[in-house]
């Protein structure tokens, strides 16, 4: 039958080690045994069901988010989950919930912000969920700009307390995940006033429902924002809204790793930059970049696996029609985000590690990789989430008509995945950090202090401003050295460009937000060339396995090539290649498609999922699409009864005429 047999022959043509493939996917073989273990653990348990979702009400889907979350912290409990698997746990739960803001912002920004004092504190309340807190950071009037934040936190020298605030309609607190309905505390952001001077935006804990009934303390409004985009998706998320009416809390609730106010409302400053403040999302912009590659798989895996079993056209000598794989024009468009999943996989893994040591180095007073560890998370969250949501759309696109229904799981991962272009940072703001600490690092040249981490290559300035490509014949173009020039040059380039163009005008801050859309391309340049160079580093490792490397090496010159084809015209315009080396890397591409092919399906397997977590008819590891798209469509409601609700009212009479015969 088709499906079956086109996804075993599929896998019969693969020319690598698969399982080794999932060990490099996955980190390291023991990340894959827990990952493994764990997915299956979630798609065995009836509890973690998702068919239903997208046909619930919102109070519905919402109780039903509960229902999984207490469950999921009930067999955490009971197996006695490490905190990876935990984290794993949730994360094949695969529905957004207030825990992940209590795990991945609440947790993370106390034990970034709080003293030792304040995380002996709170931590072990928050770890056995005796608490559960959220991050309730951006306002109804301000999201981006954190330093423009409305709250006030004013200190009270005769109680020894702060005195929270929303003092207009636009400091209304807006967003937060888990704030609507569940969280009993949260880190509020808001200004430090003392003594009327205000000191800046800083984190306070505050306590908002009774621990006992639920209800909000006195001086809290709290509720849910509404309905978000798509049916299911991000609803699950009781994303809120908060007003403070001179709500008070003990001075020692105040974050204060980075200042603290002493019993008479002194101010101290601590040895670490203010900027710590601003630690959490640095932390969970790596997260995201992590999460991008898994969405982006999961989207890439549903539609490589029903390009194989969809036929159409062309009439083969057997009888039976093309696999749309076959296609150029399909391998065109679905190998590159192929390439891309991978390409963010190892680009994400560098950045946990970055984050790793900046970390280590930040608990011994070095922050000299602090501004680099800024630019890295906040470009690659911009560039991996940007990519990951057309990518998205696109494996819809791929998947023709069917991908349209919420049963092929792209809808639904779609209106999940989209906020994230937004939240955390909206993706063109964070690109605009980029672009500042480029135009810092050109500055600098010749000062004597050399460019470090992912700009040292700008350290070699005058060799990237003149060099020439060497491509002469459409191999060439897979040579490492090549492509990795072809990308300093054009990033070098583009930053120079837009630094020589800012020199002109005398106010710089009004230069920059003249420029500010080149300034984005040459950040988006910069974050492409980390992308492609740690692509490349990871090649250097010790990969083993039958024809691993092989296959590696194919996606990691298919991603710097399309880029390349992509932004052709920066190519061109920076002078970095002709174009007639344009037109030989897209004759390689074209190659490379064709030695991708027979392993695509392989290729996608090696991302280890479970028919649970893709939730995809299209994407089934078996193949067999159309008898359970057939099953999948009558479980829909409206097929209940034969005769729809509503036929007698609605129908009928338009079908007797009873209603032309009103009018007449
Ligand atoms: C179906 C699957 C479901 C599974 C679900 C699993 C999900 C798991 C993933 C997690 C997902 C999360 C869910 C969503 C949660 C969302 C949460 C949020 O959105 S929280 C709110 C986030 N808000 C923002 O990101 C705001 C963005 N704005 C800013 O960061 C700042 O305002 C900024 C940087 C734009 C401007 O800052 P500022 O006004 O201070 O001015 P400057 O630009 O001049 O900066 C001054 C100086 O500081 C440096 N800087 C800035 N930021 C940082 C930083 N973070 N770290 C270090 N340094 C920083 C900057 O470079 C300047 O330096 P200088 O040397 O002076 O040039
Ligand atoms: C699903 C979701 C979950 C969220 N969860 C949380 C949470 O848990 N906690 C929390 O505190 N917040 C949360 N947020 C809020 C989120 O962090 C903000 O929405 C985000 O930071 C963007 O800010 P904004 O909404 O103010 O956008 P705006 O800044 O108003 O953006 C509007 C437009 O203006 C542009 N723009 C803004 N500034 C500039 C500039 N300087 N230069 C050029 N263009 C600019 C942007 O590019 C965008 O096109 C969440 C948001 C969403 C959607």
């Amino acid at each position: 039958m088709a499906g079956f047999d086109d996804l075993a022959s599929e896998r019969s043509k693969a020319q690598f080690d698969v399982e080794e493939m999932k060990v490099i996917w996955a980190g390291s073989r023991h990340t894959l045994e827990v990952s493994d273990r764990i997915s299956r653990l979630v798609a065995n348990d009836p509890v973690f069901r998702k068919d239903t979702r997208t046909m619930l009400s919102r109070k519905d889907l919402f109780k039903n988010t509960l229902r999984k979350a207490a469950h999921a912290w009930k067999r955490i409990i009971e197996l006695r989950l490490s905190e990876e698997e935990a984290a794993e746990l949730r994360f094949y739960v695969d529905e957004p919930a207030f825990m992940d803001l209590h795990w991945g912002m609440f947790i993370p920004t106390i034990k970034g912000q709080g003293t030792e004092e304040q995380q002996q504190k709170w931590l072990p309340l928050a770890y056995k969920m005796k608490i559960i807190g959220c991050y309730a950071q951006t306002e109804l009037g301000h999201g981006s700009n954190v330093q423009g934040l409305e709250t006030t936190a004013t200190f009270d020298p005769q109680t020894d307390e702060f005195i929270i605030h929303s003092p207009t309609l636009t400091s209304s607190k807006w967003w937060p995940g888990g704030l609507g309905k569940v969280s009993t505390h949260a880190v509020v952001y808001g200004r430090l006033i003392i003594d009327s001077k205000d000191y800046g935006v800083n984190g306070f804990i505050v306590q908002l429902r009774s621990l006992d009934d639920h209800l909000p303390l006195p001086g809290i409004t709290i509720g849910d924002i509404g309905m978000k985009f798509g049916s299911g998706a991000y609803n699950t998320m009781d994303n809120g809204v908060l007003r403070f009416d001179h709500v008070r809390i003990p001075r020692d609730q105040m974050l204060m790793r980075v200042s603290q106010v002493t019993r008479e409302g002194k101010l101290v400053q601590s040895n670490v930059p203010w900027q710590l403040v601003y630690g959490t999302m640095v932390y969970v912009r790596q997260k995201i970049v992590s999460d991008a590659s898994c969405a982006l798989s999961r989207a890439v895996c549903i539609a490589t696996r029903y390009s194989a079993v969809r036929r159409q056209f062309g009439l083969q000598s057997n009888g039976i029609e093309t696999q749309v794989i076959d296609y150029k024009t399909q391998q065109s468009r679905l190998f590159p985000l192929l390439a891309s999943a991978y390409a963010f996989r190892f680009v994400g893994e560098w950045l946990k590690w970055l984050y790793m040591d900046v970390n280590q180095r930040l608990q011994a007073s070095d922050f000299s990789t602090l501004p680099e560890a800024h630019a890295c998370t906040a470009g690659l969250k911009s560039l991996t989430t940007s990519a990951t949501a057309d990518g998205i759309e696109e494996c819809r696109k791929l998947c023709g008509g069917h991908g349209y229904l919420c049963s092929s799981g792209l809808p639904e991962l779609f209106a999940v995945y989209i906020p994230a272009c937004t939240y955390e940072g909206d993706n063109i703001v964070l690109l605009l950090q980029v672009a500042r600490f480029l135009i810092k690092t050109v500055s600098q040249l010749g000062s004597g202090k050399e460019p470090v981490g992912t700009t040292v290559y700008m350290g070699r300035v005058e060799q990237l401003m003149q060099c020439h490509c060497a491509v002469q014949k459409a191999e060439d173009w897979l040579k490492p050295s090549v492509i990795l020039e072809a990308f300093e040059a054009r990033s070098m380039r583009m930053s120079v460009a837009s630094a020589q163009n800012l020199a002109k005008f005398d106010n710089q801050e009004e230069g920059f937000l003249e420029l500010s859309a080149d300034l984005v391309q040459a950040a988006v340049a910069h974050c492409q060339l980390i992308v492609v160079s740690k692509f490349i580093e990871k090649l250097q490792q010790d990969i083993p396995g039958k024809g691993v490397k092989g296959q590696l090496e194919a996606l990691c010159n298919i991603y710097a090539l399309f880029i390349l084809h992509k932004h052709l015209g920066d190519f061109l315009s920076t002078g970095c290649i002709t174009p007639k080396q344009a037109s030989l890397a897209n004759a390689q591409l074209r190659s490379l498609y064709s030695q991708v092919r027979p392993n695509a399906i392989a290729l996608v397997d090696a991302f280890n999922y479970t028919d649970h977590y893709l939730s995809s008819v299209l994407g089934r590891y078996d193949g067999n699409v159309y008898p359970k798209l057939y099953e999948e469509a009558w479980k829909d409601p409206l097929n209940d009864s034969v005769v729809p609700d509503g036929y007698q009212e609605y129908i009928q009479p338009i079908l007797k005429q009873q209603l032309r015969n009103a009018r007449l």
